[in-house]
């Protein structure tokens, strides 16, 4: 069953609502963006967080301090780096580590085997912010990857309406979602459980 991670949460009904429906990752925005949190106000949030759901912090060119502070704050079980962080910067961190990589290229998608980390995120480029911009890439540039499906977490523009698909062509361990489960600008509680749903009750079997 592919996993999903719902991101940008800040509020207690939308967390609970993606926690009920079965989400793996919950993503807490601490890069600026409009849906970024503050270290104190997800660590509120994520008291409420059972054990089995893990916590994802989403990064942008962060300073080291800021990732450990949150670390230990909020208890993060994974660091998401979605700027330009170099593997060694990553690796030198030494936490769990999901890097986002930008897709505009069959170049970009190559950029990850120079990571050696739990997961890469293939994104959509992002407009106002690094990410979460709700667009979609090109999906056939993840054809020929050189590292394995089990550490692929598809992004950008997800929905419920494209989920199914993304998930027979592209085969990803995890999909992950932001802009696709907001209505006028929030996050939707049924959004949210519509759209882990449909992930979870597609078959990865081509
Ligand atoms: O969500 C944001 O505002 C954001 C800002 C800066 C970096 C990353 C961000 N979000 C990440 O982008 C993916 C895809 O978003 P979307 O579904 O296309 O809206 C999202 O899941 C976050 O991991």
């Amino acid at each position: 069953m592919v996993k999903v991670k719902i991101c940008g949460l800040m509020e207690e009904k939308h967390l609970q609502a993606a926690v009920d429906a079965g989400a793996t990752w919950i993503g807490f925005m601490f890069a600026k963006s409009k849906r970024q949190i503050s270290i104190e106000r997800a660590s509120k949030l994520a008291k409420l967080i059972p054990s089995h759901v893990q916590k994802v912090g989403v990064f942008v060119n962060p300073a080291e301090e800021e990732v450990h502070n949150a670390v230990e704050a909020v208890g993060l079980d994974y660091v998401q780096y979605h700027g330009c962080e170099g593997p060694s910067f990553i690796n030198n961190l030494g936490y769990p580590a999901i890097k986002a990589i930008s897709i505009r290229s069959y170049e970009d998608v190559e950029k990850a085997s120079h990571y050696d980390v739990d997961y890469y995120l293939f994104d959509a480029p992002g407009t106002n912010y690094a990410g979460g911009s709700g667009h979609v890439f090109d999906w056939s540039l993840l054809d020929e990857l050189s590292i394995p499906k089990n550490r692929v977490i598809l992004a950008g523009g997800l929905n419920s309406e494209n989920v199914s698909r993304a998930i027979s062509q592209v085969e990803p361990f995890g999909v992950d979602v932001s802009s696709g489960v907001e209505k006028d600008g929030s996050k939707d509680s049924d959004l949210i459980k519509r759209f882990i749903e449909t992930a979870t009750t597609t078959s990865v079997l081509k």
